[in-house]
């Protein structure tokens, strides 16, 4: 796959002295599904609005289908739709309405069987004369995907498309952008969502304090860093574990031992460990599991990445 997206040393600090990103480099591939994870502040919001030519940046260069952002800005901005993170819709307009009229803001010429295209694939075309404030939350978050498909772009930036929904609309959400995938929009979305990104994501970039933390594969990145630990709580307190349990780490108290391993690997070695608890006579009250979430992969990339 050809780079869409050429990003270079892009940086940026706003008027009040924050540096909001430093020296992000990057490509984004056409037709991949990128997302883009990071605490609050971190910077994603800042990196979508430079590439989509709402924010200019402080040094750097990008380029959108071969396009310069800034000198070639209105080439640029054809291939791009923006679906933003707040929901600001004309509540009293009907949905074809606003749509037809995010197209005409690109100047594009009316297209109303596209539009029609658009609107059955994200189950609003039975809601196209329905007034904005008549539709659900859910309805209200499609109505800004098909704005910003309005005027057929090939490139879809998301930031938080999920950001305080319900699990059955952000599975929904997430179906959307399949289905937009399969028709080849390259697509790049902001989470805070791990789960969003192990989901949907072809690869996963970490941004933390405004710096690109790396860029993998998701595959890779789920092996490395999504670790589980599993904790096994005993009847009675030992004082130390059998070497057949060495792998273990066992609590002050001698009455819980945990075990960290990859979730994602073929044989996780459970199975041998509980077998060995019960060869060595140790009686186990209870098991528990915790997946390592999207804070501790922060934590243990930025102590080993700062
Ligand atoms: N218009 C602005 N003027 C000054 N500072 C800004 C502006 N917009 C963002 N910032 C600052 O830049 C930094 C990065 O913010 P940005 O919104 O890009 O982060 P984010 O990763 O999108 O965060 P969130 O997950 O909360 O949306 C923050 O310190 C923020 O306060």
């Amino acid at each position: 796959m050809s780079a869409m997206i050429e990003v270079r040393d892009l940086s940026k600090t706003y008027a009040s002295g924050t540096s909001a990103l430093s020296g992000v480099s990057l490509d984004i591939r056409e037709g991949e599904i990128l997302a883009l994870l990071g605490p609050n502040g971190a910077g994603k919001t800042t990196f979508i609005s430079i590439l989509c030519g709402l924010v200019t940046p402080s040094g750097g260069k990008v380029t959108v289908g071969g396009h310069d952002i800034l000198r070639d800005y209105r080439a640029a901005r054809a291939l791009i739709g923006l679906v933003p993170q707040e929901i600001a819709l004309e509540y009293f307009e009907t949905v074809i309405n606003t749509v037809r009229f995010s197209r005409g803001l690109y100047g594009k010429p009316a297209d109303d069987a596209y539009l029609e295209r658009i609107l059955r694939a994200l189950a609003l075309w039975d809601k196209r004369d329905a007034k904005l404030k008549e539709l659900s939350g859910g309805m209200k978050r499609r109505v800004l995907i098909a704005k910003a498909l309005s005027h057929g772009p090939r490139i879809l930036f998301l930031d938080e498309p999920t950001a305080g929904v319900d699990v059955n609309l952000r599975r929904e959400m997430w179906e959307v952008v399949r289905g937009l995938k399969s028709e080849g929009v390259t697509i790049i979305l902001t989470t805070h969502y791990l789960e969003e990104a192990e989901e949907m994501a072809d690869r996963v970039g970490i941004i933390d304090k405004g710096r690109l933390l790396l860029v993998r594969d998701k595959s890779d990145l789920m092996h490395e860093f999504g670790r589980k630990v599993l904790t096994v709580e005993l009847t009675e307190p030992i004082t130390a574990l059998p070497p057949a349990l060495s792998s273990l780490e066992l609590s002050s108290d001698g009455l819980r031992a945990s075990y960290r391993y990859d979730a994602h690997a073929d044989r996780t070695g459970i199975a041998r460990l509980l077998a060995s608890f019960a060869a060595e006579g140790i009686s186990v009250r209870d098991v528990a599991t915790e997946q390592s979430s999207l804070e501790d992969v922060f934590l243990r990339l930025v102590r080993d990445l700062a």
